[in-house]
C-alpha cells in the first residue's frame, strides 16, 4: 500500500513539474491577453445574462397580458354566445308575434269589410227610421192635443166625482139614519168542535131551543119548558126581534158585511161605536178580534182593513187621511193601557173630553197606523199583555171591558173640507149575573162582578136616558156613572152611530143568561139616539 502511495506521489510530483514547466513556457502577454479575453467574455456573459433576464421578464409580462386578454376574450365570447342565444329566442318570439299580427290583420280586414257592409245597411235603416220618427212626431202632436182634451174631460169628471162623493156621503148617512143610529145585531155562536168544549158535544141534547123564524133574519125565538103546579109541562115561547139575527153557521164575513157601512161612516167624519155584549164564552172576543186565519178575522181587523181601503179610494178624490189606534182595558173601574208597558192596574189614566168633541185618555200609547196589517200586531201586543196578567188573575179578559179606538182624520185641499171620525170597538166583560159566575164566595171575583154589573147597568142607563129624552131635553145623561160610559160619552150621544152585537151561547144551561142578555139588547134596540152629526170643518184657505 505504501508503495502504491509512494508511486502515486511520485507521479503527482512529476505532473506538477510538467505543469510548472508549461506555465513557465506561457508568455506574460499571452496571459494578459487571455486574461483580457476572459474579462470581456465575463462582461459579455454578464450583459447577455441581464438581457436574457430582461427578455424573460418581458416575455412573462407579455404572457400574462396575453393570458388576461385571452380570458377577456373568452368571457366576451361567452357573453356573445349568450346574447346570440337570447337574440335567437327574441327572434323566434318576434316571428311568432309577427305571424299572429299578420293573422289578426287579415281577420280585422275581414271584419272591417263586414262592418262596412253593416254600416251601409244601418245607414239605410237610419234613413227609414228618420222617416218613421217624422211620421210619429206628427202623430205625437195629434195625441198631445187629444191628451189635453182628455185631461179637461178628466178634470170635469173628477169634479163630478167629488160632487157625487159628497152626495154619497149624504145618502149613506140618510140610510144609516133611517136604519136608526143605534142598532142591535144578535149572533148565536156554534157548538164548539174542539177538545176544550167536549162537554158541549156530550150535552148536545141539552142545547137551548132556539128558533130563527122569518126570512129576513131579524127574529129569534127562545123556548123554555117548565113544570106546572099540577105536574104538567108548560112551554114558554119568547120571541125577540133585532136589526139582524145571525145563526150559528154565519161566518165572520157575513157579520162584517152588515157592519161595514157603519165602519165606513168613520171616514166620513162620524163617531162609530160597536159593542160586543153577552155572557162569558158567548163569542164576544171571537166576533170582535176573531181567530188567526184570514177567514176567522174579527170585526176589528176587518173594519180597519176596510177603512184603509176606503181611504185609498178617496185619495183619488183629493182626500188624505191620518189614522191612529189605542187599545184600553177597563178592569174594576180602572183604565189600563193594553199597548203600554209596566204593570196593569198601577198607572192612573184620566179621561178628558175636549171642546172639539175629541175624547183623550192621559198617558196612553197611541200608535200611528199606516197599514191594515199593523193592526194584527197591535191586537197581538194587547193580547199578550192581557195574557201575562191573566196568569195572576185568571181569565182576566172575560172580566174586563176592552176598547179599541181607531181615530181617522182626513182633509181634502181640493174641496177645503176636513173631518175627524172615531171608531170604537168594544168587547164588553161577560154579562152573567153573580150567582151564575160562582163569584159570591170569592172576594176578588165578587168585586170584579160588581164592577162589571155596575158598568153594564150604567151603559143600559145611558142608553135608556138617551132613548127617553128628546134631543132638546138631553140635559142629563148619566155618563159619569162608570168609566166605560164616561170614556164612550162622545160615541154614545147624538153625534154617533152605535151598534151592539149581542152574542148568545147555544146551550140550554145558559138559557137564562141568554134571556137576560136578550132583554137588555131589546131595551137598547128600542132606543133612538138622535141624528148623528158629522164632525167636519172647512180648512181655511
Ligand atoms: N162564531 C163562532 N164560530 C166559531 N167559534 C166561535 C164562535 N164564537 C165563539 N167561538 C169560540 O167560542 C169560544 C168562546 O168565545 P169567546 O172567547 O169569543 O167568548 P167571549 O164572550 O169573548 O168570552 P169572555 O167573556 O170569557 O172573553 C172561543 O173558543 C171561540 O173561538
Amino acid at each position: 500500500m505504501l508503495e502504491a502511495l509512494t508511486t502515486e506521489l511520485v507521479s503527482s510530483r512529476a505532473d506538477m513539474a510538467a505543469l510548472k514547466a508549461f506555465k513557465d513556457q506561457l508568455s506574460v502577454d499571452q496571459l494578459t491577453t487571455i486574461r483580457q479575453v476572459e474579462v470581456d467574455v465575463g462582461r459579455q456573459h454578464h450583459a447577455s445574462t441581464a438581457e436574457l433576464d430582461s427578455l424573460r421578464s418581458a416575455h412573462d409580462r407579455a404572457r400574462s397580458d396575453w393570458e388576461i386578454e385571452r380570458m377577456k376574450h373568452k368571457r366576451e365570447l361567452l357573453e356573445l354566445r349568450e346574447d346570440l342565444h337570447l337574440a335567437r329566442d327574441d327572434l323566434g318570439r318576434e316571428r311568432e308575434t309577427s305571424a299572429a299580427l299578420k293573422k289578426a290583420m287579415v281577420e280585422q280586414a275581414n271584419q272591417h269589410l263586414t262592418l262596412e257592409t253593416q254600416v251601409a245597411a244601418l245607414r239605410a235603416q237610419g234613413h227609414g227610421l228618420q222617416e218613421e220618427i217624422r211620421a210619429r212626431e206628427s202623430r205625437v202632436s195629434e195625441y198631445e192635443m187629444m191628451l189635453e182634451q182628455a185631461k179637461k174631460v178628466i178634470q170635469e169628471r173628477e169634479q163630478e166625482l167629488r160632487e157625487a162623493e159628497g152626495l154619497r156621503r149624504k145618502l149613506h148617512n140618510t140610510v144609516m139614519e133611517l136604519k136608526g143610529n143605534i142598532r142591535v145585531f144578535c149572533r148565536v155562536r156554534p157548538i164548539l168542535p174542539d177538545k176544550r168544549a167536549a162537554h158541549e158535544r156530550q150535552n148536545e141534547e141539552t142545547m137551548a131551543m132556539i128558533g130563527f123564524p122569518g126570512k129576513e133574519s131579524k127574529e129569534i125565538v127562545l123556548s123554555q119548558s117548565s113544570e106546572t103546579a099540577t105536574g104538567g109541562s108548560r112551554e114558554a115561547v119568547m120571541p125577540f126581534s133585532f136589526d139582524r139575527v145571525f145563526q150559528p153557521q154565519a161566518s165572520q164575513a157575513e157579520v162584517f158585511e152588515e157592519i161595514s157601512q157603519l165602519a165606513q161612516s168613520c171616514t166620513d167624519g162620524y163617531n162609530v161605536c160597536i159593542f160586543g155584549y153577552g155572557q162569558t164564552s158567548s163569542g164576544k172576543t171571537y166576533t170582535m178580534e176573531g181567530g188567526t186565519s184570514d177567514s176567522a178575522a174579527g170585526m176589528i181587523p176587518r173594519a180597519v182593513k176596510q177603512i184603509f181601503e176606503v181611504t185609498e179610494e178617496l185619495a183619488s178624490k183629493g182626500w188624505t187621511y191620518k189614522m191612529e189606534g189605542q187599545f184600553l182595558e177597563i178592569y174594576n173601574e180602572t183604565i189600563n193601557d193594553l199597548l203600554g208597558v209596566g204593570e196593569l192596574d198601577k198607572k192612573k189614566h184620566e179621561i178628558k173630553h175636549e171642546k172639539n168633541g175629541r175624547t183623550t185618555v192621559t198617558d196612553v200609547v197611541i200608535l200611528p197606523l199606516e197599514s191594515a196589517s199593523q193592526v194584527r200586531n197591535l191586537l197581538m201586543r194587547a193580547q199578550s199583555r192581557r195574557t201575562v196578567h191573566a196568569t195572576l188573575m185568571n181569565e182576566r179578559s172575560s172580566r174586563s171591558h176592552s176598547v179599541f179606538t181607531l181615530r181617522v182624520s182626513g182633509n181634502n185641499p181640493l174641496t177645503g173640507e176636513s173631518c175627524e171620525g172615531c171608531l170604537n170597538l168594544v168587547d164588553l166583560a161577560g154579562s152573567e149575573r153573580l150567582a151564575t159566575s160562582g163569584a159570591a164566595n170569592d172576594k176578588d171575583r165578587l168585586k170584579e162582578t160588581q164592577a162589571i154589573n155596575k158598568s153594564l147597568s150604567a151603559l143600559g142607563d145611558v142608553i135608556a136616558a138617551l132613548g127617553e129624552k128628546s134631543a132638546a131635553e138631553k140635559g142629563h145623561v148619566p155618563y159619569r156613572n162608570s168609566k166605560l160610559t164616561y170614556l164612550l160619552q162622545n160615541s154614545l150621544s147624538g153625534n154617533s152611530k152605535t151598534l151592539m152585537v149581542l152574542n148568545l151561547s147555544p146551550l140550554a144551561a145558559h138559557l137564562n143568561e141568554s134571556l137576560c142578555s136578550l132583554r137588555f139588547a131589546t131595551k137598547v134596540n128600542n132606543t133612538q139616539i138622535g141624528t148623528a152629526r158629522k164632525q167636519q170643518a172647512r180648512i181655511s184657505a
